[in-house]
């Protein structure tokens, strides 16, 4: 459902993607890698947003993209947003309903975005990519900025979500995937490194992760 094929992007010197070829279809897929590592650029080019320099992609016409820094009109409140997106994309009010508790947004669906905390913006972020039912959801960085309780609330929406869509959770936080994954797909320095289906991870994603970064974990000794 959502591919590429031999995707290349480099910014003035600097290799973002290294001929990566990924294809996800229905169910949760995680994409990790270090700070800089392509996740974002992967995302956008999946999006649109960003051209890859050679390779394709293919990805269905409906796509929801919520962003790592949350997408939301900050001077409109959560209903009026919810409002705008809805009448954009011809969402129901029960849909719209539903995300809003799904997502725990009642009691702040009178604030301004821009007052909001930010793990209240980003929950008004998914729920505003939500909105049309997309085939397809690609979520940058999910539990950044969201507590312990509202970061599982979450896992659990996508993982709900998941069952009968494609989900990309580009994330540093594959523990709290744990319980939900069905592959992990790892990029260092803009290339793929690792690609597991989780029955082929008994100790888990993050264990794998390690393993696979172990090079270039820090060894100090007992000093600074
Ligand atoms: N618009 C841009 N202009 C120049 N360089 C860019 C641009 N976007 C990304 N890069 C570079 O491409 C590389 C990959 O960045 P990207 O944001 O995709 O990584 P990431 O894995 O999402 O990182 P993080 O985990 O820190 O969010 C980095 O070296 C980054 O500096």
């Amino acid at each position: 459902m959502l591919e590429a094929n031999g995707v290349t992007k480099t910014y003035d010197g600097t290799t973002a993607l290294d001929d990566v070829s990924v294809s996800f279809g229905e169910g949760l897929h995680c994409v990790a890698g270090p700070n800089g590592s392509g996740k974002t650029t992967l995302m956008r080019v999946f999006a649109g947003l960003t051209r890859p320099d050679t390779g394709t992609v293919s990805t269905p016409e409906s796509f929801g993209y919520a962003f790592q820094v949350p997408n939301v009109y900050p001077d409109l409140t959560v209903d009026e947003n919810l409002d705008v997106f809805a009448s954009l994309v011809g969402a129901d009010d029960a849909w719209r309903e539903r995300l809003v508790e799904r997502l725990r947004l009642g009691p702040e669906r009178d604030r301004t975005a821009t007052d909001l905390s930010g793990g209240y913006r980003k929950k008004l972020d998914l729920a505003l990519a939500l909105l049309k039912r997309p085939d397809a959801l690609v979520l940058d960085e999910p539990l950044a900025d969201l507590d312990p309780a509202t970061s599982r609330r979450l896992v659990a929406v996508a993982t709900a979500y998941a069952e009968d869509h494609c989900v990309l959770a580009c994330t540093h936080n594959l523990d709290a995937f744990a319980d939900a994954y069905e592959t992990l797909t790892v990029l260092v320095d803009g290339a793929v490194r690792g690609e597991w289906a989780r029955e082929e991870l008994s100790d888990g994603p993050a264990s794998a992760y390690d393993g696979l970064l172990a090079d270039v974990q820090p060894n100090w000794g007992n000093g600074f």
